[in-house]
């Protein structure tokens, strides 16, 4: 079981001392009076529910809190895509009686193993007891757009649906992370979002608890019958094969018995498998784009219904090498345009120029930035070394034999994972020259342990969700400082401390500066060396996109006066010139009143 948020802030706050957040997690394991498994999604009170900030995007309804947009209205019946019997249990009642069509002849497996017992009894509040948040408190937030829906500090203040909230319980989370508290109310009112938030920070389920709820409660069309065609209602899409088969996992924990099905496609694997399990029913689509487009031309996947889309790793979605087949996806398919659909944006980095790119993609949409974005959390203590390339192998045996004492438990990747082993540190590797099997036979070896060191290139930089990754080492720097932002952050999540090493030398000139920023702005010791090559290196370089603008690119594109003077984004514009703050922006945390910006 994977330590929880709440866990690790206890853990960091308790240092390391004491059970944690097993006090909550514990009691939320007292068992209550047994509830047939057929009785558990039913309501607790037969009461209808208030709708949060407008209420969720119900029927795609999203003119909820004052939002401008309006949505198309799908009239009907709840989805029901025929072939497997429908959706015929439970009707509408707030989604309450689970779908049942998808799961008719089948059962669901539990994804929480044998830990789904939860105390049905329990509020989230009386599990908050002991939890220590406060190290989370002074975390900067910027949101920008029009009427952002109010953040909220408990789940209980939330209205996903008594399922999910069960789920929330099984996954033991006992509190929203920042991004959670801002994001969720934001997407449950139905609105656009790009939310951009540390490494580590919870995300997932920022987009996936919406969605889930959505699904649950709206009144979608019937979904055609007959055909072999599938149409989902939500799209996930991610860059990596492994990304997108963690991501289905964490969905599937957080649908557990709402009905909502989530199916994963991703290319490596045998596509009949796939097609198979799209065949029984799919709300929840999560995808890499390349297996998706395939499945679209196929003609195996219709893209008609989708009422949300969410894309993880979004600035990497839109970099030079997706961008097309994003377009594709969502432009010229039979993808609802935006503001026909809800559409959520998500990453740690989002340099302006992809903003600019992705507003094609939304309607009216909040801009959300959670702690010091594009930086990495200070949870992960940054050194950076100077080593010339011959002694980089002597020099990574050093720091690995110094972890050993601490106690602490492509081609190039292939040799250095050889030169491990033979050198008794049990590694594997994981790159794109590797088969699928390959690779997802390395990550199951490395989360076990067996081979606690991982040798990997780029394509497990970003989103995996690995526990107990103490330590990152950037072997060979990437040129990219949002890439070393991704990298590092696979250490240092969820409230957990971790630790990041690079060799930096004279080939990675382009990242001094770059690097020496981020450094410093995590307040992480900037070695004297690093900080003169960075004065001397102040050309940026390469792809390091934040060298020529401002600082952290983490700020809401629009409010730039080269936006406001072009009219982008389709005309809209929605800042004034002349005054950031002009009532759009709002901006929290742990800077007091009156500073306009912590990116400025
Ligand atoms: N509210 C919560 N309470 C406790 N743990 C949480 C909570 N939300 C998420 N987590 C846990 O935090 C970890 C990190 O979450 P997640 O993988 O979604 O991070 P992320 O922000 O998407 O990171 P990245 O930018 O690297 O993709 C996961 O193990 C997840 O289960």
């Amino acid at each position: 079981m994977r330590n929880s948020w709440a866990d690790s802030v206890e853990n960091v706050a308790t240092d390391n001392g004491g059970p944690s957040g097993a006090s909550g997690a514990s009691a939320s394991k007292r068992r209550s009076s047994y509830v047939p498994p057929h009785l558990r999604n039913r309501p607790m009170t037969a009461e209808p529910l208030a709708p949060s900030h407008g209420g969720p995007p119900s029927g795609n309804d999203r003119s909820g809190f004052n939002g401008p947009t309006s949505g198309p209205r799908w009239g009907g019946s709840r989805p029901d895509y025929g072939r497997q019997g429908g959706y015929g249990g439970g009707g509408r009642g707030g989604g309450w009686g689970g779908r049942g069509g998808g799961w008719g002849r089948e059962r669901e497996v539990n994804p929480f193993g044998n830990d789904a017992d939860v105390d049905l009894e329990q509020s989230f509040d009386q599990e908050n007891t002991g939890i220590n948040f406060d190290a989370y408190e002074d975390i900067p937030v910027e949101t920008s757009g029009e009427n952002v829906p109010p953040p909220v500090n408990t789940f209980a203040e939330i209205d996903l649906g008594e399922a999910v909230n069960l789920n929330i319980r099984r996954c033991k989370y006992v509190k929203p992370t920042p991004v959670q508290r801002y994001a969720i109310p934001i997407s449950l009112a139905g609105r656009d979002l790009m939310a951009c938030a540390q490494t580590g920070s919870g995300k997932t389920a920022a987009f996936c608890f919406p969605i889930i709820s959505g699904i649950m409660r709206g009144n979608f069309p019937q979904r055609p019958h007959g055909s072999r065609t599938v149409f989902p209602l939500a799209l996930i899409l991610s860059p990596t094969r492994e990304l997108s088969m963690q991501i289905h996992e964490e969905a599937k924990k957080f649908s557990y018995q709402t009905g909502v099905r989530v199916v994963v496609a991703y290319g490596g694997a045998p596509i009949n498998q796939q097609l198979r399990e799209l065949e029984r029913g799919v709300d929840i689509l999560v995808a890499t784009p390349g297996r998706l487009v395939d499945l679209l031309e196929r003609a195996k996947v219709s893209l008609q219904m989708i009422r949300y889309l969410a894309l993880d790793e979004a600035d990497r979605m839109l970099d030079m090498g997706f961008e097309p087949q994003i377009r594709r996806i969502v432009q010229q398919m039979d993808m609802p345009p935006p503001g026909e659909r809800q559409t959520m944006l998500f990453s740690a980095t989002f340099p302006k120029e992809i903003q600019r790119l992705a507003s094609d993609f939304l309607a009216n949409y909040i801009f959300l930035a959670v702690g010091r974005v594009g930086s990495s959390t200070d949870l992960i203590v940054q050194r950076v070394e100077f080593v010339h390339d011959v002694d980089k192998r002597s020099h990574l045996m050093d720091l690995l034999h110094a972890q050993m004492a601490n106690g602490v438990h492509g081609k190039g990747a292939d040799a250095l994972e050889h030169w491990l082993c033979i050198n008794g540190f049990p590694a594997t590797a994981i790159h794109g020259d590797r088969t699928q099997q390959e690779r997802e036979q390395a990550l199951r070896t490395f989360k076990r342990g067996d081979t606690p060191i991982l040798v990997a290139t780029d394509v497990a930089a970003r989103g995996l969700d690995i526990p107990h990754v103490s330590h990152v080492i950037n072997f060979d720097l990437p040129n990219d400082i949002d890439d070393y932002v991704h990298r590092i952050g696979r250490t240092g999540r969820a409230g957990k401390t971790g630790l990041a090493t690079a060799f930096f030398n004279d080939g990675n000139l382009s990242m001094a500066k770059p690097l020496a920023d981020l450094m410093q702005e995590a307040n992480q010791d900037v070695p004297e060396w690093l900080t003169r090559y960075a004065s001397r290196s102040s050309f940026g370089g390469g792809r390091n996109r934040r060298a020529g603008g401002g600082r952290f690119g983490g700020r809401d594109f629009r409010r730039d006066s080269s936006y406001n003077r072009s009219g982008g984004g389709g005309g809209m514009n929605y800042y004034d010139g002349g005054n950031s703050s002009g009532g759009y922006g709002n901006y929290s945390g742990g800077y007091g009143p009156g500073v306009t910006s912590a990116w400025d």
